[in-house]
This record gives C-alpha cells, sequence and structure tokens, in this order.
C-alpha cells in the first residue's frame, strides 16, 4: 500500500557554516500509512515546528525526500508545491488564524472557492463540517464572537474544508484549558476518522497522544516509534 506520507532521510540545518549553526534535523525517516493518526512528541526546541513545516510543504529540507501518496515532492516548481499544499494538505496551528472579518462559515468556504469549488458546493460542505463539530448554530458569527474551542473547531474544518489527503497538526489544542482541549480534541479526531483521513499531530499532552493510532518521538534529530 502507498504510504499517505514519507520523510526520508529529511536533514535540516539552521545557519549553516557560521557559529549560530543548529543541525535540527538529521536524518528524520518515517512514513504514514493510509487513514493513520500518529502523534508526534518532542521536547521543546526539538524540530516539530521544522519537521511539520517540511512535510507540510511550507519549508524545504537540505537533503532528503518527501512523498505524498507515493509522489516525490521534493523538486516541484513553487507554483506546483503551492498547489499541492492547497488541495492535498490540511494544516492546523496552535492559534487558529481565523480571518478576523469574516464569520465562521465564510472561512471555511473561501479555500473551497480559491479552489475551483462553486459556491453552493462549498456552502454545503462547510456547513455538514461545521455541523460534525457542533458549530454549526455559531456558523453566521465572527471568530471574535467565539470560544477559543469554537474557534479552534472551525479552523479544523478549514483544514478539511478542501478534502485534504494528509492533515498536519501543530498542538492544535495547545491553547485550551485541559477540559476544553479534550473536548475539541475528541471533535477532531471524530472528523479524522469520519474522513479516513492520514494525520500527524504534534502535542505535547501524553494523554492526547495514546489516543492516537501510534506515538513518534523525534529527540536529537532523528524519530523513533
Ligand atoms: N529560522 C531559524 N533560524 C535559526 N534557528 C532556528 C530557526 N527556526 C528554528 N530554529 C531553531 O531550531 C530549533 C527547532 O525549532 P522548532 O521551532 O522546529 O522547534 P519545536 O520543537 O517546534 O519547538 P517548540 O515545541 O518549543 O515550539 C530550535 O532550537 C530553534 O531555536
Amino acid at each position: 500500500m502507498t504510504a499517505a506520507l514519507e520523510l526520508d532521510g529529511i536533514e535540516r540545518i539552521y545557519n549553516r557554516g557560521l557559529p549560530s549553526e543548529v543541525a535540527v534535523l538529521r536524518g528524520v525517516t518515517m512514513s504514514l500509512a493510509p487513514g493513520e493518526v500518529a502523534a508526534l512528541v518532542a521536547p521543546s526546541g526539538a524540530g516539530k515546528s521544522t519537521l511539520l513545516h517540511i512535510a507540510g510543504l511550507l519549508d524545504t529540507a537540505d537533503t532528503g525526500a518527501v512523498r505524498l501518496s507515493g509522489r516525490d515532492m521534493t523538486r516541484l516548481s513553487d507554483r506546483q508545491r503551492t498547489r499541492a499544499r492547497r488541495d492535498e494538505i490540511g494544516f492546523i496551528y496552535q492559534f487558529h488564524h481565523l480571518l478576523p472579518e469574516f464569520s465562521a462559515a465564510e472561512n471555511v468556504i473561501l479555500p473551497q472557492l480559491a479552489a475551483g469549488v462553486s459556491r453552493q458546493d462549498a456552502d454545503a460542505r462547510a456547513q455538514s463540517l461545521l455541523d460534525a463539530v457542533g458549530v454549526a448554530p455559531r456558523a453566521g458569527h465572527r471568530p471574535s464572537a467565539l470560544s477559543g474551542g469554537e474557534q479552534q473547531r472551525v479552523a479544523f474544518c478549514r483544514a478539511l474544508a478542501n478534502r485534504p489527503s494528509l492533515l498536519l497538526a501543530d498542538e492544535p489544542t495547545g491553547n485550551l484549558d485541559p477540559e476544553t482541549s479534550d473536548v475539541v480534541f475528541g471533535a477532531l479526531m471524530a472528523l479524522v476518522r469520519d474522513t479516513g483521513l492520514s494525520a500527524l499531530i504534534a502535542t505535547h499532552n501524553l494523554d492526547l497522544a495514546k489516543r492516537m493510532d501510534r506515538v513518534l518521538t523525534l529527540d536529537s534529530g532523528r524519530i523513533s516509534g
């Protein structure tokens, strides 16, 4: 079976050749099966954001290959990378980064319009995603009128709006209190399982990590688990 995501010998060094050189990733190799949900656990500063950015085509490795569903992403043009990012990858950050001047529904609709989906289909998809995570009644509100947990649920819907095959998340419930984090994480997992997505979810919360299929640990520039 072709892996949803493969990282093969990824190396990333910041400030190469300078006294401030940091070798963050020193040969990261891992793969995610279709539908598999893995936790990425790492001490602070170990390079998990760097790793997620490389897997999400937001940054490039110095060495090594990134493959999505068997396709090598390493040598794509900027334009092809942007398209692959838009169509194949959903990204969730610790802070929601929703557009403040648009409603919750519009935040989920806009990326679909950018990808060429009709307004009617985009509306329907936004409605069903927001419904699935329990925020449909708040669909017309701007982010500032939503609670932190609601904002993050809308961000999940936005990440999944274009039906990506891979979800990457960097501490997706890290800014919520433990109780809200637990509930909101449950909503995310239900959505991921329903859509059959593969996901790599960075978290410091070992209880959340245990709810995933596999726990990968990033330490000293390499992955184990
Ligand atoms: N642009 C950069 N230039 C130089 N060093 C960087 C740069 N970005 C990150 N680093 C360093 O690389 C290391 C890994 O950073 P990264 O943000 O990937 O870690 P992290 O595991 O996500 O950390 P945290 O859990 O604290 O968010 C850190 O030591 C950081 O200071």
